[in-house]
């Protein structure tokens, strides 16, 4: 039984609608992505379904991104393991087989922007509260080589580049503008618009257009298969450096203090 992911039935026969529901934020902590490996799995092997929709249960928050707290006053077996879950739900999202389509109902920063660039296609509600990206360099940290990878194979070299050594956290209509969303859409209309765009890909026989994605998908998914144990190294050994975490202190400080 999961509880911090809820699994439906779509209106729309052979899609299923996931939903993110870890309160306060949906982090991403290893819970998290332990029950989303699971759903995505079951969902995976479910072959009355053929999409997928991926959303927040409550608009505001899409995803926060990686859990702070997972990174930060650990010890290296701990983000050993937390790094592993992190590398396993990438390889699962961006090698499924259905298609994905997020409804990006809220804020999606980092590790919550690399999950729906993982998706065949983003539709975000039109609220300039929300803003998406990878801003990684403002947390003083850098993004791995397969996030960045994910988002040159979206938008390209140079937009790439410039949105990750500035970590910029787009609104929707200039995420629209580089192409980090596929479509922005008054947020009433958010989920009509996701199902409608599934209807149209849905229309594509399965085999031709998997075999597609798998093509055009495949070298970037090598790259990591064949250094997992590598990038697992590399994470730990960053993520253990004194100033690293210093920097993720000060950051989640600030998170905390925003309140006070
Ligand atoms: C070195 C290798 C690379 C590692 C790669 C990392 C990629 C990542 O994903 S790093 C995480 C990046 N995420 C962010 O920068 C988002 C940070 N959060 C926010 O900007 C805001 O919280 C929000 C826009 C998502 C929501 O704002 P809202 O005003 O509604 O809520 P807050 O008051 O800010 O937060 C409530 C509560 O939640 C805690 N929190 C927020 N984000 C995270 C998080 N990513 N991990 C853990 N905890 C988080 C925040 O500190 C508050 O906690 P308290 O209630 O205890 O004060």
């Amino acid at each position: 039984m999961s509880h911090r992911v809820l699994v439906e039935a779509g209106p729309a026969a052979g899609v299923a609608v996931l939903k993110f529901r870890n309160p306060p934020v949906n982090a991403l902590s290893l819970e998290m992505l332990m029950e989303l490996v699971i759903s995505l799995e079951k969902l995976e092997n479910d072959k009355a379904v053929r999409g997928i929709v991926i959303t927040a249960e409550n608009p505001g928050i899409f995803l926060a991104g990686l859990d702070l707290t997972e990174m930060c006053g650990r010890n290296p077996a701990h983000y050993a393991k937390y790094w592993e879950a992190v590398q396993e739900l990438w390889l699962r999202l961006y090698q499924s087989s259905k298609v994905l389509v997020a409804a990006i109902n809220g804020a999606c920063p980092a590790g919550g922007c690399l999950a729906s660039l993982t998706c065949d296609y983003r539709v975000m509600a039109d609220n300039p509260k929300y803003t998406i990206g990878l801003n990684e360099t403002q947390l003083g940290i850098i993004a791995p080589f397969w996030f960045k990878d994910t988002l040159v194979n979206t938008v390209g070299h140079r937009a790439a580049e410039q949105a990750l050594q500035l970590g910029t956290l787009f609104p929707p209509a200039k995420a629209l503008q580089v192409g980090i969303v596929d479509q922005v859409v008054p947020e009433e209309q958010l989920q009509s618009a996701a199902l409608s765009v599934m209807a149209q890909w849905l229309a594509i026989p399965d085999h031709a257009r998997q075999l597609t994605k798998t093509m055009m998908r495949k070298p970037t998914v090598d790259q990591l298969v064949k250094q997992r144990e590598a990038d697992i190294q590399s994470f730990v050994g960053l993520i253990s450096q004194d100033s690293i975490q210093r920097a993720l202190q000060t950051y989640l400080q600030k998170l905390r203090q925003k309140k006070g």
